[in-house]
Parts: C-alpha cells; structure tokens; sequence
C-alpha cells in the first residue's frame, strides 16, 4: 500500500513538472511569436514590392523601358522632350524582375501570413496598368499549375500549414469572404447558384458572405466560386473582371489551448483594377463609366497617399469605397504590402512612370505600429462580464424606452427624432433595437456564436488610434462603408447575350484539385469540368493600350502624376439602401446566418470591413456598440418570400 502511496505520488510530481515544462515551453512559444512579429515592426512604413512583367508573347521585346534592376532599385529609360535619353530610378523594398517565378515573389511576402495567424492584421494589395501582371500575382496565369498560382493560394496554403502545426498549442478557426467593387458597388462573390438564382437582378444581400473553411481545399473552391461568379455576373466583358476590384478577406481566431488567450487576425488579400486613361482610351457607354469608377476610386486612393504622406490632419477616406475598404490598411496599424506592377513595353512607359512615382509615395507612408488583437482569458472574461452589465443597463434603459418608442411612432415625434433634436430620446430608440436585435437573432446565431464574436466583437483592424481615422471619428460620420452589396449579377445581362463574351476560367488544374481537394467535383461539378482557358485580354483592353500610345510619346512627368494624384472627386454620392435578408451558405452545407422566416423586421447592423466595436449582450449575442463617428447603420430585415425551386 506505502508502495502505491508512493509511487503515485511520484507519478503526481512527474506530472506537475510536465506541466511546469509545458506551460513554459508555451511562454517562449508567445515570445517567439512576440519577438517575430517585432522585428516585423521595425520595418515601419507600408512595404512596397515592384514586380516587372516579362514582354507579352509575340510582342517585340528588345525595347524595354526598364534599363537596370537589382533587389531594391529600377531604372527606367525615360527619353526627354529634347530627344535625350534620361533615366529615373526607383527605390522599393523590394524589386523583381520580369524572370521572377513566383515562390521568389511569395517568399518575401511569406512572413506576413505568420503574423495573421499571430493576431496582426495583414493587407496585400496590387497595383498597376491593365496588362501589367496583378493577378498573375495575386492568382496566378489563366491556366494554374501548382508552380504559377500566385499569393492568394500560396497565402491560404500557409495559413493552414502553420496552423496545423501548431495545432496542439494554439486552435485555430479561419473563415472567408470575398467581394468585388464594381461602378462603386460592393458585390458578395460568395454566393451559391441557389441564391442567385433566387434572387432578383441588383436584390441587395445585407453583408457579404462569411464561410467557414478547415482546409486549403475549401479555399480553393470558394475562389473558384468567387472567380465564376465573377465571370457569371460579368457582362460581356471580361474586361469588367479586370475593372473591378476584389478583395478576398481571410479572417483568423485563435485560442491557446493552455491559457486561453485568444488571438485575432484579418487578412485582406486585394486585386485592384487597372488604371486607364479615359481621354486617350475609346471606352464610350458603359465601358467608359466603368473606366470613369475605376480611375475615381485609384485618383481617391492617390488622394489618401499623398494625404497620408504629407501627413496632413484631414484625410479622404471616404471618397471611394476602395479607400474605405484600405482605410485601416494604409493609416492604420496593419501590416501593409502594395505589390506595384509595371509592364515593359515603351507605349505603356507613361503609365509606368506615373505608376513607380505612386508606388514611391506610397512607400513614404507611415503606418501605425501593429498590434495583435490579442486577449487573455481573464480579460474576456471581465470583458463579458461588463458587456453583460452594459445589456442589462440597456434592457433597462429600453424598457422605459418601450413606452418613449411607442410615443414616437406618431408622425410628429418621428420628426422629432429624425431630426436629431433630442439625443436621449433616440438612444432609447437604439437600446430598443439592440433588444430587439439580440432577442430575434440569438435562435439563427447561436449556432455561429464563434464566428460571430470574430466578426462583429473583435475589431478585425486593430482599434482606432491613427491620425487618419481619428480626422474621420472626429467628422462623425457613418463608417457604414459596406451600405449596399450587390448581388453579384448583373441587371438583364447575360454573358450570353453579348458578342464579346468571355469568362475568367482562371481555374486551378485538375492536379492541383486531386491534391488538395478529392471531391471536387461534387462541391462543384461545372467547375471541375470547365478546364477552358480563354484569354482575358479583351478587343477593348488593347484599344486602351493603343490609347495609351501617345503618353509614352509624350512623356510629360506632370501629365503622368495626373493618372494617380490630381484628380480628386468629392461629390461622391452614398448609397443608403435597405439591403435585405440573405442566406450564408457554409461550405460544408450548412449556414453560419440565416434569418429565421418569422423574422420580420428585425432591425441589423450592416457591416463588412471594418465592424464597430461591440458589446455582448445578456444572452450572449454580441452587437456593435455605438461611438462616435463609427455609427452602424441600422436596417430592417425585410422578409423573403419563399422561391419554389
Ligand atoms: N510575371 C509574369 N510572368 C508571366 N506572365 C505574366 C506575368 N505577369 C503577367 N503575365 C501575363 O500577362 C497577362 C496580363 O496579366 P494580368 O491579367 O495579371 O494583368 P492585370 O494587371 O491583372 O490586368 P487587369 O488590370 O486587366 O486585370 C496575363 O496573360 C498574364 O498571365
């Protein structure tokens, strides 16, 4: 018996020690994580990468506008107005030439996707002319093999290997969106055939799809689904898919097994369109309005550089929706890396000056130091305690509001309230909806409770504090940037009915398919069928190039700032539409929101990128609080009526 006594009690003391051993091998795991993400930091402004396309096939390529290029610099051969050549060199973090493959391209983009995982808030974006290469980089050659698809895949595939490697220790949760911002509407590209066929042309979805994924597999068959709508929604150009601009967004959670801190991570991964000169490209009708979008949104993002880079106390975010949907990327305290294209054709060598000369400015751009959206146990917990408090308070608060709301709903008190006049009357209005909000939803979201404390409790960019968003808190005006998100098909247009038709098949291969997803087929047979590749260069894509001619002939450097600085617009009109109800289809069938059928105007706050902060209420549902400047909109859920199929 003493023998047993003592042996367990030897057996206890090997335990503690193993768990002594352990939890503090998990505190040189955190400071390693710490320690990494700090040198990280150290490089300061907005990483900017330059990437050089190699001459197109069957394009002359013994005139290169690019002289010399070594890892940091690019000199590009400019001829003056005086028939002298000159020569302008650029300096960047990084420079690759037109040779580059791209796992060199993605290997220096790499530790990026660790720091996401570590709770950092991570934006890569491309820049360039049409034709320059963007989504080459970013997805990779019309017809994908495992060597060219680009940073996107590579970035996911990462993102799911460090995970699973660190699986013991921290348990990780991703899930996706993707949209596209086409003639300055926001379209969700995560929508099931079933939905769109249910809905109407232009129906507004209230938010963009979140789905939940566990492998690379799952990624890869929402982009393929993300690039398919973008063709089916596509007119007949497959220039629209190269004239708008998508943003595949990756949002991370995780929970250290041991301590329970929980990490968060966002990761925007972002395919800019092309920069176009309108006045010397033919684009007439709706190719010129399209054209018209996109220079607005790149001259308001050219704006938001110089702004930021003058460091000057008002800053346009809110002049496109790209800048809205970069705003924390470029002010604030996210890691930020702009892939800058070029192409080396001579014609195009004003589009390239005024393109390095943007990117260069923006290299100039300071950004915050990031943070990880990190939280221990403890703190969360007190966390919601305080947010359970606050409920209570506000339950409170609307229960003597009840009878205010009741009194408003006549027309004159509604005038009242509308017009402002009497904070605390609309406050109780708010505390209404936020029980409202909470009592309705918390059957359809209980379900999603983790992903919704991803997306709507967690700030998915680290918390307001740049000078750039405080100028925008300070004007108090809605940050509700995502108001209206299309559907993502396009009004009485099919592809098929227009001549030019062309889709974007930018498929991964079937090699690629057998590696990373066995069924495939079945989650999306057509896909998986259509191994097609059609050119996306469009008839219309080289009438901009011819357009574009005569710049490189010119080469007037004031002119060529013009493309990308001059040009701001500020009578932007917002859209302010009721969107409505939309099921969110999971990739493994089932759906992370769904509205319940009695759920009837049920008033919700709408937002993608960035949401408010917020507060979880009594019965666990978390809802955006309220500050100033950063204002949710709220909108009635209207009820759907049921579509036979
Ligand atoms: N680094 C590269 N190596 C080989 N081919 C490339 C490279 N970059 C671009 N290309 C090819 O050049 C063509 C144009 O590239 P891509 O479509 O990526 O341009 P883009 O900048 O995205 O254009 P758009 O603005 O119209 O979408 C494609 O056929 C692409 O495969």
């Amino acid at each position: 018996m003493q023998m047993l006594q003592i042996s367990y009690q030897e057996e206890v003391k090997h335990l503690h020690g193993l768990a002594h051993v352990a939890s503090k091998y998990q505190k040189v795991l955190e400071e390693n994580c710490k320690l990494y993400n700090q040198v990280q930091d150290l490089r300061g402004n907005i990483r900017v990468y330059c990437r050089v396309r190699p001459f197109m096939p069957g394009k002359p390529n013994h005139l290169s506008t690019v002289e010399d290029l070594d890892e940091r610099t690019i000199t590009i051969l400019t001829p003056s107005k005086y028939g002298k050549e000159g020569r302008k060199s650029f300096t960047f973090n990084k420079v690759f030439g037109p040779s580059a493959s791209q796992e060199e391209v993605f290997a220096d983009t790499q530790p990026l996707i660790r720091s996401v995982l570590d709770g950092y808030n991570v934006c890569i974006f491309a820049y360039g002319q049409t034709g320059s290469g963007k989504t080459h980089t970013m997805t990779g050659p019309p017809e994908l093999t495992k060597e060219s698809v680009g940073v996107n895949f590579r970035a996911l595939s990462d993102l799911f290997l460090i995970s699973e490697q660190r699986k013991d220790t921290i348990a990780y949760d991703v899930s996706v969106q993707m949209i596209e911002i086409y003639n300055e509407q926001v379209r969700d590209l995560l929508v099931m055939d079933e939905i769109r066929n249910n809905s109407q042309n232009g129906v507004n979805v209230p938010d963009a799809n979140l789905v939940h994924v566990t492998s690379t597999s799952d990624v890869i068959n929402l982009m393929n689904l993300g690039q398919k709508n973008r063709a089916v929604g596509s007119t007949a150009m497959n220039i629209r898919s190269s004239r708008s601009h998508s943003c595949l967004t990756v949002h991370v959670q995780g929970r250290y097994v041991t301590s329970g801190t929980v990490v968060r991570g966002c990761m925007h991964l972002v395919d800019l369109a092309g920069s176009e000169r309108v006045d010397k490209s033919e684009a007439v009708g709706d190719r010129l309005k399209e054209a018209q979008h996109i220079n607005k949104s790149l001259s308001a993002l050219g704006d938001v550089i110089s702004s930021l880079a003058q460091k000057q106390s008002h800053v346009p975010y809110r002049n496109s929706k790209l800048t809205q949907l970069l705003q924390d990327s470029l002010g604030g305290q996210a890691k930020t890396l702009m892939f800058v294209h070029i192409s080396p054709e001579p014609d195009t060598l004003g589009e390239t000056i005024s393109t390095l000369k943007f990117a260069e400015r923006v290299s100039t751009v300071e950004l915050g130091t990031a943070r990880a959206n990190k939280e221990s146990a403890g703190v969360k917990e007190l966390k919601q305690q305080i947010a359970s408090l606050k409920a209570a308070l506000a339950r409170k608060e609307g229960e003597s509001g009840n009878h205010q709301y009741s009194i408003s709903s006549s027309p004159e008190r509604v005038r009242i309230n509308s017009s402002g006049s009497s904070p605390s009357r609309s406050w109780h209005g708010d505390a209404i909806k936020s029980e409202v909000r909470s009592n309705s939803s918390s059957l359809s979201r209980r379900q999603s409770l983790e992903l919704q404390d991803m997306l709507i409790n967690s700030p998915h960019w680290p918390p307001v504090g740049s000078p750039g968003l405080m100028d925008d808190e300070k004007e108090g005006v809605p940050d509700d940037w995502i108001d209206k998100i299309m559907l993502n098909k396009q009004d009485g247009i099919s592809m098929d009915n227009h001549p030019g038709k062309c889709e974007d098949n930018r498929q991964l291969p079937e090699m690629f398919f057998q590696k990373y997803v066995p069924d495939a087929s079945k989650l999306f047979p057509e896909q998986h069928l259509n191994k097609v590749s059609i050119d996306r260069r469009h008839s219309l894509e080289n009438d901009m190039i011819r357009g574009r001619y005569e710049t490189a002939a010119t080469d007037d450097s004031d002119e060529l700032d013009a493309a990308t600085s001059d040009s701001s617009e500020h009578d932007y009109q917002w859209q302010h539409n009721v969107p409505r109800a939309s099921s969110i289809p999971n990739i493994r069938g089932s759906k992370i929101r769904r509205p319940s059928p009695k759920q009837t105007k049920i008033p919700e706050i709408r937002s993608l990128i960035p949401p408010p902060p917020s507060k979880r209420l009594s019965n666990g549902i978390t809802s955006p609080m309220h500050k100033p400047g950063r204002q949710p909109v709220f909108v009635e859920r209207k009820q759907k009526p049921a579509h036979g199929k």
